[in-house]
């Protein structure tokens, strides 16, 4: 069947879905919603616990969405600000293909490449089973890296770019870690937004 918008391929192998977008905004778009965010966003450098000891997060991050819905990851009780005009723009734009009502956002900017984003995987509670995770990329191109949680050896990479649109979703936070390493390459800032649905 023929459709006008092509289905893309899951970079996963097995275990979970990750669909890659590259031109979701366009050029224009993304330049407009890269100033938008950087300018309005409360960004902060927060202390996150690891290994029982509070170390700072490397790059700022925000909360954003319906006020009743708190979110707790590394240690953390993150209340969220409002729905800004802006993030409802991006949020009603992504919803067309995810097919899901996000109740939230949160936002990484990775001021360069000395900023990252360790291994992890989005499996707190309050995401339940197989979350749906949409994740936008405004700035300068980063690698995003998977590995198997159990077979740490089994591992995929994309190029987010600038404009670009990842959805995570079936099983992937289950049996997939993923992270943003360290570049000494990237000079210049990027914007990362994930929206969840908190429940
Ligand atoms: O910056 C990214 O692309 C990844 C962000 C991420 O994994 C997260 O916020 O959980
Ligand atoms: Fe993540």
């Amino acid at each position: 069947m023929l459709t006008n918008v092509e289905q893309p391929l899951n970079l996963l192998p097995y275990q979970g879905e990750a669909f890659y977008y590259p031109s979701f905004f366009t050029e224009q778009e993304s330049a407009y919603y890269s100033a938008a965010l950087q300018q309005e966003i409360a960004w902060k450098q927060e202390p996150i616990r690891m290994f029982g000891k509070l170390v700072m997060q490397p790059r700022l991050t925000a909360l954003y969405g319906y006020a009743d819905k708190p979110y707790q990851y590394a240690g953390l009780k993150l209340h969220p600000l409002p729905w800004t005009g802006t993030l409802l723009a991006i949020k009603n734009h992504i919803e067309t293909i995810a097919q899901v009502s996000f109740t939230s956002v949160l936002l990484n900017l990775y001021r360069d490449g000395k900023d990252s984003n360790g291994w992890h995987r989005d499996n707190e509670k309050e995401l339940g089973t197989n979350p749906v995770i949409a994740s936008v990329s405004f700035g300068s191109s980063r690698n995003f890296h998977f590995r198997h949680h159990q077979h740490k050896e089994v591992k995929r990479s994309v190029e987010l770019v600038n404009g670009s649109f990842l959805l995570m979703q079936g099983e992937t936070q289950h049996y997939w870690e993923h992270q943003i390493p360290k570049s000494a390459k990237v000079t210049k800032l990027r914007i990362n937004l994930t929206f969840r649905v908190i429940h």
